[in-house]
């Protein structure tokens, strides 16, 4: 894939010294750090009280669309847990729900559409994004990065399969049936359907950069559900197309899904400089299937939280020794944090691995 790397717009707001300076933005760039970088996915969220606290009697959806509120949830775990990166409060639904889709994410559920999309016509409800539809999250960006001082804050955006697949289905799904019958079946409304979700994507991850997200994660959840030779043909162009709309910014690119052992390789090939790899594969063998010239993140199983102590450390010592094969390793968990876990366990992680990985 190309990846011209050439000069680009510059976002209004440049990362400031201690930001390009962090261990997390030199380990993306597959520079020496002083400790491995440690972040969990969804380390904001149901896991802490305090994010509990301030939710209630207030809808996911709406949530997201109040800058103070996701300023401070996004806080929330990088003053408690002292994590090397923040990641910006929000769900993959949000671009989709601002462009006018009618979605929402329902308590226990997630994310269900009112309209799935089947047909050409169903296209219609997918417009472009601009950045007047997300005026909150510029909002959020600007005042996250005034009070996260050198820490670095991670955008995020779902990638166009895993939206895709929310879409085609109507919400949630295990198998993706209507999904892959559309990828099948009607292989132009799948391109087209795909396309429109990059381009909502890319500007997306453009809104964060641009207020000064100093990296950015593009979560293909559900890209597992897929084999190399689908996702090579069917997905990857659309991903890549993302990844590609935003590399003329000096702004690291993870791109991470689960149950991708066998895609690895293509996800990197898509255009990432960071790939996230999930627990079911050791980093140091994610490292030979991805090749040379990209970091590597992950992979602790987000079950190890619920162990002894001596367990978690064993494990989180594995995973940072096979963290070791790759030219930069930002540690995380193999995906999300689970609602409840206790929270005192993923702090205590964050100290273990600073101090056990300290140069
Ligand atoms: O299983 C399903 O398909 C529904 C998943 C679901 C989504 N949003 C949702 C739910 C309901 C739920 O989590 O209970 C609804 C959702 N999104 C989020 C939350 C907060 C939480 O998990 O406690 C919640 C739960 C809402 C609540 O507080 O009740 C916030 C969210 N979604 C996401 C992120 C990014 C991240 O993970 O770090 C973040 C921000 C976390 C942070 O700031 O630390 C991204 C997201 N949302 C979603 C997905 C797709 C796949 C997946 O979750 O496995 C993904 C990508 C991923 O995690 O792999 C869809």
């Amino acid at each position: 894939m190309t990846d011209p790397r050439t000069p680009g717009p510059t976002p209004s707001a440049a990362p400031s010294a201690a930001v390009r300076d962090s261990a997390f933005l030199r380990a993306c760039r597959r520079e020496p750090v002083p400790h491995t970088p440690v972040w969990f996915m969804r380390q904001a969220g149901r896991s802490l009280p305090e994010y509990r606290k301030l939710r209630e009697g207030i809808a996911m959806l709406d949530s997201c669309m109040m800058p103070d509120l996701i300023t401070e949830i996004t806080l929330q775990p990088v003053r408690r847990h002292k994590v090397d990166a923040a990641i910006f409060f929000s769900d993959i639904v949000v671009p989709l729900k601002a462009i006018g889709m009618d979605l929402d994410i329902k308590p226990g559920v997630g994310p269900v559409v009112a309209q799935p999309i089947r047909s050409k016509a169903d296209l219609a409800q997918l417009r472009d994004l601009t950045p007047e539809d997300v005026p909150y999250v510029t909002e959020a960006v600007k005042q996250l990065t005034a009070e996260l001082g050198g820490t670095p804050l991670i955008g995020f955006a779902g990638a166009p399969f895993t939206l895709a697949s929310y879409l085609v289905e109507g919400g949630p799904s295990k198998n993706h049936e209507f999904t892959k019958a559309m990828m099948y079946g009607e292989p132009e409304l799948w391109a087209a359907l795909l396309d429109r979700l990059a381009d909502i994507t890319s500007q997306f991850l453009k809104v964060q950069i641009e207020a000064g997200a100093s990296a950015v994660q593009l979560f293909d959840s559900w890209a597992g559900a897929l084999s190399i030779a689908d996702y090579r043909a069917s997905v990857m162009p659309a991903s890549a197309k993302v990844l590609a709309s935003v590399a003329s910014y000096d702004v690291p690119r993870i791109h991470f899904g689960v149950g991708t052992g066998e895609l690895l390789g293509a996800m990197g090939e898509a255009g990432a400089d960071v790939v996230g790899v999930d627990w079911r594969i050791p980093l140091d063998d994610a490292v030979r299937r991805i090749g040379p010239g990209k970091a590597v993140q992950g992979n602790l199983d987000p079950a190890v939280l619920f162990t002894p102590d001596a367990t978690l450390r064993a494990k989180a010592d594995e995973v940072l020794a096979a963290g070791r094969a790759a030219e930069g390793h930002i540690f995380n968990l193999g995906h999300g944090v689970l609602p409840n876990t206790d929270p005192e366990r993923l702090t205590a992680l964050v100290e273990h691995v600073h101090s056990a990985s300290a140069r």
